[in-house]
């Protein structure tokens, strides 16, 4: 068995509904994964971001346009006129859960339970569609079976046991369709994997029932060399291993969410990135192996912080960083890079809900610098670090860039450097001209 995940905009149109139908139903049984129609997530968000704010009119005005685009979608996605009344009344159950939240005091359940209609909403229409069009399909409520524990982490033990639980429950089907994206935490309250979650479903469901392959579906034919949203002429690759496309994913690759890849390496089953508006191309693959030498590909990850400690005292004592580190232990937050000196430390994070009081903790140690909206820029592939000549390639093709940190020789898939946000589009450009696209 596989499991295909398409993504908002292979499902963001009754066009592209039918589109991904064609894709699925070649005979061979599947759990089809899917998104929310694309900018649905967004608008729900958006309404859940005003009802926070009390403004619960506008809240209203939002939800009522959003409620008048499903029903044209409804209208046009089904011939049969029982149909489009089925699909009515799924569209006017989600619309009446939303506004069950214009009034009375708003919480964060609440606000995840608006972020899942698009999911739910989707999965429900897709369902009816392949069912009008006689195809053997079921639906696999996510709710009953995908979980996040206490520390948000997917529960892999519960996901297991309840995803098998469930499919025997629903019955054999040819086609069994699922929502990405939601989860129930530990408190059994709807929840999400965060934006972008579907992937990370998909993935999920594919390690939990062991499946032969997960494959992404997407608007674009795979994984890139470069972001094809700031850089032109970026190229398809055709492979990429676990650690080169989890590197890519974590600092920024948008087309796949950064968990992805860990639960389908542990369990060595293949991902396929494809193209839902190409789907004769081979796409991208990704598994164990690493083939080729050399730099495959750049990502860039927004919003990282820089934290520089100074200190003349004691740096070099030990227990210096077990102090500094114990400080983001304490308060949940990942160091993504590091890099020290004799007499100072710098890391970056891109988690700043706690920084005033990181900083204040870390006062105690010496001078605190702090830099914001800096961009983490990742030079990913099977690079031997200690190669002759290397690094000059690599600082040659950054001349005239910033270059506020550096990390190299951590692993050997991943150079990174750290440019102010303002140098983001300049630094990928450069990369692509002097390192990706001459043979490297
Ligand atoms: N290295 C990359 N390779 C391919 N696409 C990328 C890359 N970096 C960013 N992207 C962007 O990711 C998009 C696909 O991801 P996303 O919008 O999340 O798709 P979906 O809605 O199908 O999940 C592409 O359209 C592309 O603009
Ligand atoms: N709908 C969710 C989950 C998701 O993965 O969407 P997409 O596959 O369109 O990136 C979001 O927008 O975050």
């Amino acid at each position: 068995m596989k499991v295909l995940k398409f993504g908002g905009t292979s499902v963001g149109s009754p066009e592209n509904m039918r589109a991904v139908m064609k894709i699925i139903t070649d005979g061979e049984q599947k759990i089809v994964v899917l998104s929310a129609m694309s900018g649905t997530t967004n608008a729900l968000v958006d309404i859940a971001g005003l009802l926070w704010k009390k403004n619960r009119e506008t809240a209203s005005v939002s939800i009522g346009q959003l409620e008048a685009t499903y029903k044209k979608v409804v209208k046009e996605l089904f011939e049969n006129e029982e149909n489009v009344k089925k699909g009515l009344k799924v569209i006017r159950s989600s619309f009446n859960t939303i506004k069950s939240f214009t009034s009375g005091r708003f919480s964060h359940v609440g606000e995840n339970t608006i972020v899942a209609q698009g999911e739910l909403m989707s999965t429900q229409l897709f369902t009816l569609l392949m069912l009008e069009n006689g195809h053997d399909a079921k639906l696999l409520p996510a709710l009953d079976f995908m979980r996040i524990d206490e520390e948000k982490a997917a529960d892999s033990h519960y996901i297991r046991e309840n995803a098998e639980r469930v499919l025997k429950e629903v019955g054999a089907a040819q086609y069994y369709v699922t929502q990405g994206f939601i989860c129930r935490n530990a408190k059994d309250e709807i929840d999400n994997l965060q934006r972008g979650g579907s992937d990370y479903t998909a993935s999920l469901i594919g390690a939990a029932l062991d499946v032969d392959e997960i494959q992404i579906w997407t608007d674009i034919d795979g994984f890139h060399n470069n972001d094809p949203r700031f850089v032109e002429n970026t190229q398809k690759i055709e492979q990429l291993s676990f650690y080169e496309a989890a590197e890519l994913a974590y600092f920024g690759a948008k087309i796949l969410h950064p968990q992805t890849v860990f639960p389908a390496r542990v369990h060595d089953i293949p991902v396929r990135l494809k193209n839902t508006l190409n789907p004769s191309d081979s796409g991208t693959l990704i598994t164990s192996e690493s083939t080729g030498t050399g730099i495959k590909a750049v990502a860039a990850k927004d919003g990282i912080t820089a934290i520089k400690i100074r200190s003349d005292r004691m740096l070099m004592a030990y227990g210096f960083l077990k102090s500094v580190f114990r400080v983001f232990e304490k308060y949940k937050t990942p160091i993504d890079m590091i890099s020290t000196s004799e007499v100072a430390v710098s890391l970056t994070i891109d988690n700043t809900d706690h920084l005033k009081r990181i900083k204040h903790d870390l006062d105690e140690f010496g001078t605190v610098e702090v830099d914001e909206n800096m961009t983490i820029i990742c030079i990913v592939g099977n690079i031997i670090a200690e190669e002759r000549g290397f690094a000059s390639k690599v600082f040659h093709a950054l001349d005239g860039i910033p270059i506020r940190m550096i990390s190299y020789g951590g692993s050997r898939y991943n150079i990174s450097v750290l440019v102010p946000h303002s140098h983001k589009e300049i630094t990928l450009r450069a990369l692509s001209e002097n390192l990706l696209n001459n043979g490297n």
